[in-house]
């Protein structure tokens, strides 16, 4: 079934899709056989050494929060500590995991880090999370467009940064390994489109200048919040249960038995993604929140092609129809009474046809998720290398409502914790 025409409001242009908005099938087909090389296990697996110069900051960043004092924290521009009455230091974890997976984006995508858990300030998330609003605004309200004055910012930024590719290109034939390069090499310079021209759609084969950019925009938001939304999920519910923390150590350390193996010349412990991906319980947790806290909480509209029957109810030709994805994942008829809980090791025995059939974190069939293995990778190095630094002790009165625009997030957009140093992976031994 194709999405309703109204997810072309998150578009640049109405007539201007990209892989996610796209609704006519042959397009979407055309852009996601051009874009999934950059997805393949094989090509995501060459990022790892990108990825793991992001993780590197960030365990570098909470390193020196931690050894901060309040009074140094005046000369600096750190906006992701905060300090007590008593002096005692909290790192806001959810504003720097943000950040962590931000910069893997640049780093991945863009040709470079954002290094924004190193600086802690970079205009580009505000900028695009402006833009995105300001075009839902247009396409809910079409008659008062004039009013939403659209901010040159963004466009500006992503098209440079392409023009200095193409340029550093023609000069050498050496060739970046990241996604902004598998998106060059499907490039048309003769392919007219802007937010005023939209693109021809007969032809998701090529892609203009503008497209490119545009495409970048959406793998910056739709690979970055959605991941660092599902890690802090999952850290959140570790330390709400220790005994399943407790499980992960355990798993980590008999992974990692010769921690000095990994660690690099800064005495930093960052687990590889090899092993990482065969780590029974480090997935089932990733599993688990994944089902508790699905990025598409209420499911992604669709419209019908054709008069559907479905258990009795006709649904008409063109009826937009959705399935909520948390209330399957939630279903106590699939999971069971502990439904609700918290429980990892409900998928080692998992019957798999409950796994195909109620379980769609990243959606499924031709809409399937083309960042999973990226979002998998990521999810699993990141999680592995803060708890195998660290002991995270959570602030208690912390605001963990969940809101909702395009992805999910924490209304308050903070998690603050104590981190305690893991030194050299030694106080693993305690697990
Ligand atoms: C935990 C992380 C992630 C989750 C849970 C997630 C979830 C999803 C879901 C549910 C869909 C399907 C929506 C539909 O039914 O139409 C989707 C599509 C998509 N995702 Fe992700 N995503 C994640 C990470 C990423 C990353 C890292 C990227 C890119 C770097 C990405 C890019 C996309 C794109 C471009 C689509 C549209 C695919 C298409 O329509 O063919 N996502 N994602």
């Amino acid at each position: 079934m194709p999405k309703t025409p109204s997810i072309a409001g998150i578009r640049a242009h109405y007539n201007l899709p990209t892989l996610f908005s796209a609704t006519d099938k042959t397009f979407h087909r055309q852009r996601k056989r051009i874009l999934s090389p950059a997805f393949s296990i094989k090509y995501v697996a060459s990022l790892e050494p990108l990825i793991q110069s992001c993780v590197k900051s960030l365990i570098k960043k909470i390193d020196s929060l931690s050894n901060l004092s309040s009074k140094s924290l005046h000369s600096l521009n750190a906006t992701s500590i905060q300090f007590n009455k008593d002096n005692i230091p909290s790192i806001n974890l959810f504003q720097l995991i943000q950040f962590c997976t931000l910069d893997i984006i640049g780093e991945t995508a863009f040709g470079g880090s954002f290094n924004m858990v190193e600086k802690e300030c970079h205009p580009l998330p505000i900028k695009i999370s402006e833009e995105m609003k300001r075009r839902v605004l247009c396409y809910t309200f079409p008659y008062f467009k004039m009013f939403f004055k659209k901010d040159p910012w963004c466009d500006e930024f992503v098209s440079n940064i392409i023009k200095n590719r193409i340029e550093q290109n023609s000069k050498t034939s050496e060739r970046r390994t990241d996604i902004l390069q598998i998106l060059l090499n499907n490039h048309n310079p003769l392919k007219q489109s802007s937010p005023t021209t939209p693109v021809d759609i007969s032809d998701g084969k090529t892609m203009s200048d503008f497209e490119i950019q545009d495409q970048m925009i959406e793998f910056l938001i739709g690979g970055s919040d959605s991941s660092a939304f599902t890690i802090i999920m999952a850290i959140i519910l570790l330390l709400n249960h220790p005994e399943k923390l407790k499980n992960l150590r355990i798993e980590l350390k008999s992974a990692f038995s010769n921690l000095q193996s990994i660690e690099d010349e800064d005495n930093l412990v960052l687990p590889t993604h090899e092993t990482l991906k065969s780590l029974r319980y480090l997935n089932a947790i990733i599993d688990e929140t994944l089902r508790l806290f699905p990025i598409a909480l209420g499911g992604i509209m669709r419209q019908t092609t054709n008069d559907t029957i479905i258990s009795n109810h006709l649904i008409p030709k063109d009826t937009i129809v959705t399935a909520s994805i948390w209330k399957l994942h939630r279903s106590k008829q699939i999971w069971g009474q502990d439904v609700d809980e918290f429980i990892p090791e409900r998928w080692f025995d998992l019957n798999p046809k409950i796994r195909n059939d109620a379980y769609y974190p990243f959606g499924s069939g031709s809409r399937l998720c083309v960042g999973i293995n990226f979002a998998l990778m990521e999810i699993r190095i990141i999680l592995s290398a803060l708890f195998i630094n660290y002991d995270f002790v959570a602030k208690e009165d912390d605001d963990l409502q969940i809101v909702q625009f395009i992805t999910p997030s924490l209304r308050s957009k903070k998690f603050e914790v104590k981190a305690i140093r893991l030194r050299e992976g030694k106080n693993l031994n305690h697990a």
